[in-house]
């Protein structure tokens, strides 16, 4: 018997790595379950009383913690091939640059099925991938020809070697999937091995492009990861990425941790996407996890967008990437909608709906095409009020109110689910006539019901979508023509195909024109090109309508919107980019933000109030403490203390030095990092 050290991660916020014993087999040929253990693999390990699974990032022969309280590690899962060298490189550069211990990051990346205790689960898998190969049959089937900005993007994308960064630039409806697709089979083609990696920011867009790849290459060997898998599915898609079985992998945001270890292209599609940051636990940015994976492989990556962020805008401007663009619509004949502003001043909304939707609406009826109605709001209306007293419907536990959500004759909160039946009357005075003010999409799917009682109304939201498979079975009936008007939230917003859509109706987006949030108008204004860009994707029938969108504004004159209807994204960022230099903000400074919960909003600020002197550093610009705009959430009040610098490296350096500090001051106050915050 031989023995050694494992150096092992393990899931908890110590940041540290424990030495354990393990005895083996001293000589035998590794691969057996007696060998010598390799980094990489995983060992279940005794930790605090209880049996966890942890991660093997060294091996060495002796310890500093003496003899007697080392303890044994209890198994070594050999059956698992060792997690690659890349792989450990890529969870330890995102530890070090979010500011996590490396467990914390590494464990939860994996299924959760290969971090139970028993093996059943990981030998069915295994036993059940062994007969599964792909048939090294790479042919792809039905190309359609390329349009030649089509083409030079898809031969770039397709022909790069070593790491080499494009943003794709295509309006909407440009065929983006298209030229995915081609260069992916120019690497299959080349790399017979290889794998591919395409992410998308939301799952309900994993089915059509699941669709696109398995219709174009039959032959090739597909796993998807995201989050609706079981957790069976969910460790068999992984290994058959980790064993390589797999050539492409399609995922949401946590597929960028998959161990992939023959990766030859990353593929981000709607590389702007909010969806792509992880807004709790380890808050990443699987977008930029990619480009390191990427830089750190030395392979091709594209980013796909039509409304690109301002960072990855940046990118292309000063050359880091390359920018391809595809300047028009695919589909011959199919042009870009036309964009106009209803003034709701003169137009009086009624139900919501101007007589101009209104008249659009009735016309797409009459000629039996499709329209879809936008309003980022969902349940029935965002509060109810007492019209006598003024009481109004807010949350007993947050800043916020309780919406209306009329179906299901519940009042609910959005944010910590508070739920309760709709009051008889008001609480306050006794009232019965309690009224709801404001709209979300189910008074609007209300209103047009009566507006127009033949016409075969969906509505797409997370309340109609709750039941598992439920969101794909209501855009299938959207691609089967079997609705009329479809009115959704920003699930319907980017990336569907929808063919006979030639109406877009965008309710009321200009509260978002005057938010605090200096990343609201970038935001705005991609969600508006986005869902705008899903009217006329087919090239129009004769005697059906001209693709139109019609955005009712009470501020027709503002700039943002005059970019929408022209168009006209490359301006607009070239303008928010220049402004953002003005006022020193990212991308042309690097952020981070130390939030703070407690039970008292002065605790929090207090406690941020030290954070704030503990460490000093040069060119650190730190910020005073402040509540949260959504201060209170389920009876905690957050803080929060933004800090800044233009130079990344020297940020990162004193964060470094401000969690140690921050890791050894005892308090009661729940406190977290996130580097590179989207909303502040
Ligand atoms: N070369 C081509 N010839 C004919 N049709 C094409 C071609 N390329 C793409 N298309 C079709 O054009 C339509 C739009 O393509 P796709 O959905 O890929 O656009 P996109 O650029 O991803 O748009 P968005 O940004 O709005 O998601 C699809 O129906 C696709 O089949
Ligand atoms: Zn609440």
């Amino acid at each position: 018997m031989a023995q050694c050290i494992l150096k092992i991660a393990l899931d908890t916020p110590l940041n540290a790595v424990f030495d354990y014993r393990w005895q083996y087999q001293d000589g035998e040929d590794s691969g057996g379950q007696g060998a010598r253990p390799q980094v990489g693999q995983l060992a279940l390990v005794p930790f605090a009383r209880r049996e966890v699974m942890g991660l093997i990032v060294g091996l060495a022969e002796h310890s500093d913690v003496p003899a007697e309280k080392l303890k044994d590690a209890l198994a070594v899962r050999h059956q698992l091939a060792p997690l690659s060298a890349q792989w450990l490189a890529l969870a330890g550069f995102a530890a070090d640059y979010y500011q996590r211990p490396l467990g914390e990051v590494a464990l939860p990346g994996l299924p959760k099925n290969l971090r139970v205790l028993t093996t059943v689960a990981l030998d069915r898998a295994i036993k059940k991938l062994g007969k599964l190969e792909d048939s090294h049959d790479h042919t792809p089937l039905n190309m359609p020809q390329l349009n030649p900005e089509q083409q030079t993007a898809a031969d770039f994308i397709g022909g790069a070697q070593g790491y080499q960064p494009a943003l794709l630039y295509g309006v909407t409806g440009s065929g983006k999937t298209e030229v995915y697709l081609q260069a992916c089979a120019q690497v299959l083609a080349r790399e017979p091995q290889g794998q591919i990696l395409i992410m998308v920011p939301e799952i309900n867009l994993t089915p059509q492009l699941e669709g696109n790849i398995r219709a174009r290459f039959p032959g090739v060997m597909l796993a998807t990861l995201h989050s609706s898998l079981s957790e069976g599915e969910r460790m068999l898609h992984w290994l058959a990425a980790h064993q390589g079985q797999a050539r492409i992998v399609l995922g949401t945001r946590l597929a960028i941790l998959s161990s992939l270890p023959k990766l030859k292209l990353i593929v981000i599609d709607e590389e702007h996407d909010p969806s792509y940051k992880q807004q709790e636990g380890l808050r990443y940015s699987a977008r930029d996890l990619a480009v390191w994976r990427a830089w750190q492989l030395k392979i091709p990556i594209v980013l796909g967008s039509a409304t690109p962020s301002l960072e990855s805008w940046h990118h292309a401007q000063g050359g880091r990437y390359k920018l391809l663009e595809l300047r028009e619509r695919a589909v011959k004949a199919a042009v870009l909608p036309a964009v106009k502003l209803v003034d709701m001043e003169r137009d009086k909304p009624r139900d919501g709906l101007t007589s101009a939707l209104v008249a659009a609406l009735k016309l797409r009826m009459e000629r039996g095409e499709q329209s879809l109605l936008f309003l980022n709001r969902r349940g029935y209306a965002p509060v109810i009020c007492c019209e006598s007293c003024g009481w109004i419907s807010d949350c007993t536990r947050c800043t916020s109110f309780m919406v209306l959500h009329k179906p299901e004759h519940r009042l609910r909160c959005h944010h910590c689910s508070l739920e309760m039946r709709i009051p008889h009357h008001c609480p306050t005075c006794g009232n019965v006539d309690l009224q709801p003010v404001g709209r979300g999409t189910q008074r609007v799917e209300e209103g047009l019901q009566a507006l127009f009682p033949e016409a075969r109304i969906l509505r797409i939201d997370a309340d109609s979508t709750r039941k598992k498979g439920s969101a794909q079975e209501a855009f299938d009936t959207v691609h089967r023509g079997e609705v009329d008007i479809l009115i959704g939230t920003q699930m319907v917003a980017k990336g569907h195909d929808f063919k006979k859509l030639t109406l877009v109706g965008i309710m009321n987006p200009d509260t978002a024109l005057f938010s605090q949030d200096y990343r609201a108008s970038e935001r705005l204004f991609a969600q508006l090109m986005q869902v705008a860009g899903r009217a006329g994707r087919a090239a129009q029938t004769e005697g059906g309508s001209a693709a139109e969108v019609l955005i009712q504004t009470r501020y027709t004159q503002h700039p943002l919107y005059s970019a929408v209807v022209n168009h006209d994204y490359d301006h607009f960022a070239t303008a928010l980019l220049e402004e953002r230099k003005q006022a020193g903000l990212p991308p042309y400074l690097f952020q981070a933000l130390l939030r703070a919960e407690a039970a008292e909003l002065a605790t929090a600020i207090e406690f941020l109030d030290i954070a704030r002197g503990c460490v000093l550093h040069p060119g650190i610009t730190i910020n005073d403490p402040i509540p949260m705009t959504m201060t209170r959430i389920h009876n905690v009040d957050r803080a929060q203390l933004l800090v800044e610098s233009p130079s990344r490296p020297n940020l990162q350096l004193f964060l470094k030095e401000w969690m140690d500090a921050l890791r050894s001051l005892k308090t009661r106050v729940k406190w977290s990092l996130e580097v590179d915050p989207l909303d502040i």
